[in-house]
């Protein structure tokens, strides 16, 4: 059984910003489940995630992986990452490699593993991302949802029981969010903790087991879809009317 991802009041504010993006966020991301993290833009969703993969350092508060808090060394940091792997909003910023290969085999042989071991997990990743027809082709010339799903791949094939994705479906058309979903929800059969920060309502509404509604850095509502988009109070702060469309 993997052990849950604990945030105990964290909070975190950047440089020469004086509002904290999140302000003493307590919360449990358990094993096993689809979440979706939900709130207006600045919220603090990606701040979240950030924190969530060791990218940022809580400045009060702690996170913990199990009853052990993060360790912000460099080896600590690498044991975290065997566990927790992001994809951040813009695949162009986490593909830099020139070709597909290249880029999904960075994570596993940065991590350690042997070039035979890296090649299975690449095999591997790139197969629950239906890239694998894509591994010889430069990065630059994929499409959208292709770009996104070869990002995810290399998060993959570092083989993270956490999956935080940031903004996966924006800017995708219905089939390429399609696809990409089918990845999460093989993750998901997979027993993977996959935590989604999204705008998309629909895709929370319909793919989520638990939502988790930030309202300016803080928590205002961990709880079912179903119970919080029941909620009028939840529903705005969550987004305008106007964006309460069904359009899966
Ligand atoms: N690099 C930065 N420097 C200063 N302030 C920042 C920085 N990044 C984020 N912030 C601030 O932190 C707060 C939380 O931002 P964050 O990006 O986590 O929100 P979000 O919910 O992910 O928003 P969005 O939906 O627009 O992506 C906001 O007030 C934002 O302006």
């Amino acid at each position: 059984m993997t052990a849950a991802l604990t945030f105990a009041a964290v909070s975190y504010r950047f440089t020469g910003n004086p509002t904290p993006a999140l302000h003493r966020v307590s919360l449990s991301i358990d094993p096993g489940r689809r979440i979706a993290v939900l709130g207006r833009n600045g919220a603090g969703k990606s701040t979240l995630l950030l924190l969530a993969a060791g990218i940022l350092r809580p400045q009060e508060g702690q996170i913990r992986l199990g009853d052990t808090p993060i360790s912000y060394s460099r080896s600590g940091l690498r044991h975290l990452r065997r566990h927790v792997g992001l994809v951040m909003q813009s695949p162009d910023e986490q593909l830099f490699s020139a070709s597909v290969w290249q880029d999904i085999s960075f994570g596993p042989l940065n991590l350690g593993l042997s070039p035979a071991e890296a090649r299975r997990a690449v095999h591997e990743a790139a197969a629950l991302c239906d890239v694998s027809d894509l591994l010889d082709r430069p990065t630059h010339a994929l499409s959208g949802g292709q770009k996104a799903r070869v990002a995810l791949a290399g998060v993959l094939a570092m083989r993270p029981q956490y999956l935080l994705v940031d903004e996966a479906t924006s800017g995708l058309d219905r089939w390429a969010r399609r696809q990409i979903v089918q990845v999460f929800d093989r993750l998901a059969a997979q027993g993977k903790t996959v935590v989604l920060a999204t705008h998309d309502l629909a895709l929370a509404r319909r793919w989520a087991d638990l939502v988790i509604v930030l309202d300016a850095g803080s928590v205002a509502a961990v709880g079912t879809p179903a119970r919080v988009f029941a909620d009028e109070t939840l529903r705005h702060l969550i987004a305008p009317a106007e964006d309460w469309h069904d359009d899966w």
